[in-house]
């Protein structure tokens, strides 16, 4: 796709360009043909005079997202990449604290969204009325040491208590959870949402973004390739060997040694404690996390106003596997999850085959993890 493109340059800052303007670059912002220089484009739009841009016009946004968890390390800096989305109409900050100052800082942008702030559990319904997506990064991090399951018993409440929310304000919404374990806190909402009587399975995901992002990368440099063009789907769940990057799957088609798949694969199922370690107790991934999250929610809005051609992974139901959740490649369309790419899981190599396997009891133990809690807290009398 050419950078010339409408629907490339849709993409950002509310500004359309209606002239022809010298840029060399293609693709889309976040996407497989994301590229700095169309970065570098967005950036002459909203500094006009470093380009020469005969004129700009203002383009229709129409989507409203909530971020619930919005003052954290993620929730800013994915608010702020939202905020620079032209397809967003209104921004919806929810935090139990600390959240007023980021969304009156994020308000001066001159970006067309709207930007409101919510506080503390009061003000958690008005937060959730009328959106389209609601992406939860809210909860702990991990610290050095600590695995995500260890952060189950305080995300497990607070994913529980938010989807409530959102099954009662925001039922046919897009969701987006980001709290970690994802392996459990998924199954957790929809437990909550099937009790709720709103679950829609094509509307609930797990973002795996993430993983996608890091293998891009990383095969990227490891091969000497142009980032823009490589794309690797990442199947499983999203914690240490659940995640399985499908390298022979990656595209441009690209050979590996034995060697290179081994290095590649544990550092992509590694990289999340790699940044861990690297921050030493100040948390885990934000930035590369913001990024990856604010790239699906851009899919979603595509795939919301009729875009037919966006793929991404990401955990969902599944019946791709005999686990009830899996994370694969999927075509997003205005209902949620379109169709489920099943061809990534056929022809695998036996290095993927065998890693597939060993996936499977770790990530249905999570399942069941987050299963089990949600309907011992029904029985418990709890509101699940
Ligand atoms: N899915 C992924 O790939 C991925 C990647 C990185 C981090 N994460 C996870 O995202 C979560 C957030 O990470 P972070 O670095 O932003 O943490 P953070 O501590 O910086 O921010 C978390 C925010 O959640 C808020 N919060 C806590 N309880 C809340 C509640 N009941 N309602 C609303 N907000 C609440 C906090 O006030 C805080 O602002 C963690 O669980 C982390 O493990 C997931
Ligand atoms: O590693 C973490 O705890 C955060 C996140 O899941 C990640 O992959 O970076």
């Amino acid at each position: 796709m050419s950078i010339n493109s409408p629907k490339v340059l849709d993409s950002f800052c509310g500004l359309k360009c209606v002239s022809s303007v010298s840029c060399n670059s293609e693709g889309s912002f976040f996407g497989k043909e994301s590229s700095a220089a169309l970065w570098q484009s967005v950036i002459s739009r909203v500094v006009p005079t470093q380009v020469s841009v005969k004129s700009l016009q203002p383009q229709a946004s129409m989507f409203k997202v909530a971020i619930l968890g919005a003052a954290g390390g993620i929730g800013q800096s994915l608010a702020l990449l939202i905020k620079m989305s032209p397809l967003v109409s209104a921004l919806h900050l929810y935090d139990i604290a600390n959240v007023k100052g980021v969304a009156a800082d994020l308000s001066h942008c001159n970006t067309p969204s709207q930007v409101l702030d919510f506080t503390g559990p009061a003000e958690l319904a008005n937060s959730l009325k009328g959106v389209d997506v609601v992406v939860i990064p809210a909860g702990v991090p991990r610290k050095p040491g600590m695995t995500r399951d260890d952060l189950f018993n305080i995300n497990a409440n607070i994913v529980k208590t938010l989807v409530e929310a959102v099954a009662d304000n925001a039922p046919d919404a897009f969701i987006h959870i980001i709290s970690n374990p994802v392996n459990s806190t998924v199954p957790i909402a929809a437990e909550v949402l099937k009790k709720k009587g709103v679950y829609n399975p094509t509307k609930l995901f797990g973002v795996t973004t993430l993983d996608v992002v890091r293998a891009n990368t990383f095969v990227a440099q490891k091969k000497n390739l142009r980032l823009i063009d490589v794309d690797v789907p990442v199947v499983g769940g999203h914690s240490g060997i659940t995640i399985l990057p499908l390298l022979s799957k990656t595209r441009p088609s690209v050979t590996f040694t034995d060697e290179e798949v081994e290095e590649l694969t544990v550092r992509i199922q590694n990289a999340g404690t790699e940044v861990v370690e690297a921050k030493a107790g100040a948390g885990s991934a934000t930035l590369s996390m913001a990024y990856a999250a604010a790239r699906f929610v851009e899919s979603s809005l595509r795939a919301l106003d009729g875009d037919g051609d966006v793929y991404e992974c990401a955990y969902i139901q599944s019946e791709l596997t005999e686990l009830p959740f899996f994370a694969s490649r999927v075509k997003l369309g205005r209902k949620g999850v379109e169709a489920v790419i099943s061809a990534d899981l056929q022809g695998l190599t036996e290095y993927e085959v065998k890693a597939l396997e060993a996936l499977k009891p770790e990530l249905k133990a999570s399942i069941e993890k987050g299963v089990g809690f949600a309907q011992k807290q029904e029985a418990a009398g709890a509101s699940v």
